[in-house]
C-alpha cells in the first residue's frame, strides 16, 4: 500500500493475493525449487537473476541488502541508516521470545552487528586459522575413536565431536564427548535454533501482540515452548562466558577466545556493551558451527550413494599419506581429490539450499524493477550450484568436475562459495568450516569404507532420500556401517602429533 503499482514496476512473479501478496505462495519445504521454477516461469528473472545478480545485488549494493530478516522491536533503535524499521517483519517467536536476539547473525544490519562480526573475524579470519589447527586435529582423531567404539551411532558423534571441539576453542572447555551431562543442555539450546529455522511459522510472528497472552491459556502453549527453549538459549550465551571470567579473576585463565576477548577489553569491559558483544561472538560461534554436523551426515550419506568417489578418495589418501598414520592439515595442498570431494559435497547438497534471507533497507532499482524497502531478498543458492551451464549433470556427485584433466584442481571450474552466502553477511566462519571438513573427512576417508547398513536378516538397508527440507539440507536418520580399513587404527589415532 505505501507504493502506487502503476508507478511502480515489481519483478514479475505469481500473482499472490491482495494484502497478502506471495506469501502463501511461499512453500515451506523445499523452498529453492520453488524459487527456481519460478526463475525460469517468469523469464525475466532466469539465469540472469539467479547468478549474476546474485553478485550484483548482495555484494555491489550491500549497503542496502545486507539486513537480516528479524525483529523491529530489538535493534532497530541502533540502526539509524535504516529508513524501513517500521516495516520490519517481526520474528518475535525466535528473537523476543526465545532469546535469540542474542546471536549476531540474526541481527540487523548496524553498528552493534558491525562491532560483534569485527571481534568474530578477529578469531576467523584465514590469518587466525592455524590458531585452531590444533584443536580440529585432535577433534579429527577423536571423531576416529568414537566412530571405531561405537560406529552405529555415527550421527551422534558428527553432532558432538564438531560440538566439543568449537566450545574448547571459544571457551577453552573440556568436554568429555561421551558425556551426555555436560554438554546436552548446550546442545539444545543449539538445537532449538535449527528447529526454529525449520518450523512452519508462529502465529505470533504475523500477530505479535499474542506475545502477551498469559502462558497458563489454552492457545499459548507457544509461550510455554518459548519459555522453555529462552533458558536454554539464556544458560548457552551466558554460563560458559562467565565460567571464562570466573578463571581469570581468579589468576587461572585459560588460553581461548573468549579470555583473549576480555583481556582485550580490559577496564572497559563494563562500557558500552561490550561484554554483551563477547558473549554474542562466543554463542553465535558455536551455534554456527553446527553447520558442520549437517555437512557431515550429507558426507557420509553421499559415500553411500557414491562408492566410486570414496573408493578413488581413499587411493589418493593411501598414495599420499601412506597407511601408518592419519591426515595432517598439511597434507591438504597434495590431495586435490579430496578436497575436490568436499567442494562437490557442498555443491550438490548445500547446507543452507535458499541461504538466510537478506533484508533491504532503501527503496532500490533493477533495470525497470522496483524494489521496495523492506523486502525481503533471497539468494537460491541450489539454483546456483545446480546450474546446468555451470555445473553439467548437477545431481551427480562428480569430484572430477573439479579438477584438470591431471588431476590437479581446475581454477575455471567456479568455486561453491554461494553456500556459505552473499556480500556484507557472507559466513565468517568459512575459513575455520574448510579447514575442520578437510580434516573430519580425510580421518574419516582413511581410517573407515562407509557401507550401506545389513539388517539382522543380512538384508541391505537402503537409505532414504528423504531429508529435513525447510532452511537446512541434512538427511533424515539414517543407519550406515563403517568399516575400519587401517591396521592398528587405535594405535595411529594416539600416536603423538610432531
Ligand atoms: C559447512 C559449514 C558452513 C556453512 C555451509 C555455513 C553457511 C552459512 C550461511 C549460508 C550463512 C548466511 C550468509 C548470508 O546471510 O548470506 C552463514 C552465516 C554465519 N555463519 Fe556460517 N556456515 C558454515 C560454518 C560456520 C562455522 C564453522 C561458523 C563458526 C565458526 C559459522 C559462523 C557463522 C556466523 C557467525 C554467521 C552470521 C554472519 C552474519 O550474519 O554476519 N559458520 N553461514
Amino acid at each position: 500500500s505505501r507504493h502506487n503499482a502503476k508507478k511502480h514496476r515489481y519483478p514479475p512473479g505469481p500473482p499472490g493475493l491482495p494484502l497478502l501478496g506471495s506469501l502463501l505462495d511461499i512453500p515451506t519445504e523445499y523452498s529453492w525449487y520453488t524459487f527456481a521454477k519460478w526463475a525460469h516461469e517468469y523469464s525475466t528473472w532466469n539465469y540472469v537473476t539467479q547468478i549474476l545478480n546474485a553478485k550484483e545485488i548482495f555484494e555491489e549494493r550491500s549497503r542496502i541488502y545486507s539486513d537480516r530478516f528479524c525483529s523491529a522491536v530489538m535493534e532497530s533503535s541502533r540502526n539509524p541508516t535504516d529508513t524501513v524499521s517500521a516495516h520490519r517483519p517481526p520474528t518475535v517467536m525466535t528473537q523476543e521470545l526465545v532469546g535469540w536476539h542474542r546471536n549476531f547473525g540474526l541481527m540487523t544490519y548496524g553498528d552493534v552487528w558491525r562491532q560483534r562480526r569485527r571481534l568474530f573475524n578477529q578469531h576467523f579470519k584465514p590469518q587466525a586459522i592455524p590458531a585452531h589447527h590444533a584443536k580440529l586435529t585432535q577433534g579429527a582423531r577423536t571423531l576416529t575413536q568414537l566412530l571405531l567404539e561405537s560406529p552405529k551411532k555415527f550421527l551422534k558423534h558428527f553432532h558432538r565431536v564438531p560440538g566439543v571441539t568449537i566450545l574448547d576453542i571459544i571457551y577453552a572447555m573440556d568436554l568429555d564427548p561421551q558425556d551426555d551431562t555436560t554438554i546436552e543442555d548446550l546442545e539444545n539450546a543449539a538445537t532449538t535454533f535449527a528447529d526454529l529455522a525449520d518450523a512452519k511459522g508462529y502465529l505470533v510472528d504475523l500477530i505479535p501482540i499474542l506475545k502477551y497472552l498469559p502462558s497458563w491459556l489454552p492457545g499459548a502453549g507457544f509461550k510455554r515452548q518459548a519459555a522453555k527453549w529462552k533458558k536454554l538459549v539464556d544458560r548457552l550465551h551466558d554460563e560458559p562466558y562467565h565460567k571464562v571470567k570466573s578463571d581469570i579473576m581468579s589468576g587461572k585463565p585459560r588460553p581461548c577466545i573468549v579470555s583473549a576477548l576480555i583481556h582485550d577489553f580490559e577496564d572497559k569491559l563494563d562500557s558500552s556493551g561490550a561484554e554483551e558483544d563477547i558473549l554474542s561472538v562466543g554463542a553465535t560461534a558455536y551455534t554456527g558451527a553446527d553447520t558442520t554436523t549437517f555437512a557431515l551426515a550429507n558426507f557420509a550419506f553421499a559415500m553411500l550413494l557414491f562408492p566410486e568417489a570414496q573408493q578413488k578418495a581413499q587411493e589418493e589418501l593411501d598414495r599420499v599419506v601412506g597407511r601408518d598414520r592419519l591426515p595432517e592439515i598439511t597434507d591438504q595442498d597434495s590431495l586435490p581429490y579430496t578436497t575436490a570431494l568436499i567442494r562437490e559435497l557442498l555443491r550438490w547438497r548445500p547446507i543452507g539450499p535458499a541461504s538466510a534471507i537478506h533484508r533491504s533497507t532503501a527503496d532500490d532499482w533493477y533495470g525497470d524493477y522496483f524494489i521496495p524497502a523492506g523486502s525481503m531478498v533471497i539468494g537460491n543458492v541450489w539454483a546456483i550450484l545446480h546450474d546446468e551451464e555451470r555445473y553439467p549433470d548437477p545431481e551427480a556427485f562428480k569430484p572430477e568436475r573439479f579438477l584438470t584433466a591431471e588431476g590437479t584442481l581446475d581454477p575455471s571450474v567456479p568455486d561453491p562459495a554461494q553456500v556459505f552466502g552473499f556480500g556484507r553477511r557472507i559466513c565468517p566462519g568459512r575459513f575455520f568450516a574448510h579447514a575442520a571438513l578437510f580434516l573430519y573427512i580425510s580421518h574419516i576417508l582413511a581410517a573407515f569404507t562407509i557401507e550401506k547398513a545389513v539388517d539382522e536378516m543380512g538384508n541391505v538397508v537402503e537409505p532414504t532420500p528423504e531429508c529435513e527440507a525447510r532452511t537446512f539440507w541434512r538427511p533424515k536418520p539414517f543407519e550406515a556401517s563403517f568399516k575400519p580399513r587401517l591396521q592398528g587404527l587405535e594405535g595411529l589415532i594416539h600416536t603423538p602429533r610432531n
